[in-house]
Parts: C-alpha cells; structure tokens; sequence
C-alpha cells in the first residue's frame, strides 16, 4: 500500500460535470468537498459563464468551486475565474502557463505510456495538485476509463487527486491501493452524462467513507 505526501485524515472528494442547480445541491447535501464545472465547450457537461455563475452561486463557503479547462484562451479563465476557487487544467498547458494566470491550480495528467509521474510533479511544481486520469488518444478526459492504479508512485511530491472511471463499486479499491489525497469523479454519479443522480453521489460518498475508516 502506498501513502502520498499531504494525505488528510479522509479522501477528499470532487465531483465534476455540474450543470444543473438540483445536482449542486444534492452535491452538498451529500457532504462533496469540491464541485468541478466544465469550461471546455468540447464537452458534454459543458457550461458557459452564465450557467456558471448561477451554479456557483449555489455552493456553500468551503465547499471548493473548481473549473476545468482545456488549453483556454486566458480572457475565459479570466471571466470564469470570478466564480472559482480552483483551476484544473485539463490539456497540454505548460507549467508557465498554469501558473501565469496568477490563480491557484491543479494540473491532470493523462496516464500514457512512459509518463514519468516524479518529473511531471517536478515541472508542475507550482499546483496545487495533480489529477491522474486514464488515457485515451483524442480525448481530453472524462472517458469513464481506469487505468494501472500500481503505476503511480508512493514518493510522489504533490498531493494526489485519483480520477477515471471511479465509481461507487470501485473507489474502495482505488483508494486501498493508491492513497490519494482526494478522489474525482464524474461519469460514475450520473444517470447520463451532465445529469448526476443523487443516489450514486451518495453512495460513492458513503464508499469513500467507509474505505477510510
Ligand atoms: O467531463 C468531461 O467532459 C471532461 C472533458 C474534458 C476533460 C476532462 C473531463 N472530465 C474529467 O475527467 C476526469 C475523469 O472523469 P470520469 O470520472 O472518468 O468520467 C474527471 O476529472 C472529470 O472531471
């Protein structure tokens, strides 16, 4: 078993894909410590800033509001970022980039083939986190997908958000192996894609839950 460096008490949990008022309530009620919007007009969770802003505008004081993007132009991140607490960069942004839009970030990390994970937390050194998601060419994220959870290494300097594919069935699992500080997880809570249901939320939260003790 491994145990990454900054690991709280709990698995901390997002949930991603937002799009409509009842989902971020049900959200909270459950006990989310993050809600992920999606910024990338490519998907199908996506929103714009005014949907945006009236979803944030929902969300409770510490409960974390995190947008993701991929590769935005900095005038989007600029006008979404009013709403946000966090930015996740879901592309091929640079660290210089990340980190030139003076916000505090995550960065994720598609696990392909040969990605040394100890030089990437080396070069993104400013985030906040890093979000390790399965890999699948031409796809930016959110596939639904899992991947080798036993290729991430224990000695990993930032902290560790586990993404893909995790649902209520296998997020003990994920969590038994990996140790991450905080969980992610969209296409798991919903009933179709942009439209979570209430009762996985709850259960992947139960799940968490129970795998920490
Ligand atoms: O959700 C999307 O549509 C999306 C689009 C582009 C990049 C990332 C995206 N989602 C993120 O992908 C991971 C894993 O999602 P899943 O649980 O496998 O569905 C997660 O961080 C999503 O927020």
């Amino acid at each position: 078993m491994t145990e990454h460096g900054n690991r709280p008490g709990r698995t901390r949990i997002k949930f991603c894909g937002m799009t409509r008022p009842e989902d971020v309530d049900a959200a909270v009620a459950a006990g989310a410590d993050a809600l992920g919007f999606v910024l990338w007009p490519g998907s199908k969770r996506a929103v714009d800033i005014a949907c945006l802003a009236h979803l944030a505008a929902r969300v409770p004081a510490f409960v974390t509001r995190v947008g993701l993007f991929v590769d935005p132009e900095p005038e989007l991140v600029a006008r979404a970022a009013e709403h946000l607490d966090l930015l996740q960069f879901h592309g091929e942004e640079s660290p210089a980039t990340c980190a030139a839009l003076g916000r505090p970030w995550i960065k994720a990390l598609r696990m392909r083939d040969g990605l040394d994970l100890s030089a990437a937390a080396g070069d993104y050194h400013q985030s906040r986190g890093l979000l390790l998601d399965a890999y699948r060419p031409g796809l930016p994220g959110g596939t639904g997908e899992t991947f080798d959870w036993s290729r991430i290494p224990a000695s990993l300097t930032k902290p560790v958000i586990l993404a893909g594919g995790l649902t209520p069935a296998n997020v003990a699992e994920a969590i038994a192996v990996v140790r991450p500080y905080a969980v992610d997880v969209s296409g798991g809570i919903e009933a179709a894609p942009g439209r979570k249901d209430a009762a996985l939320m709850a259960a992947f939260l139960q799940a968490v839950r129970r795998a920490d003790g």
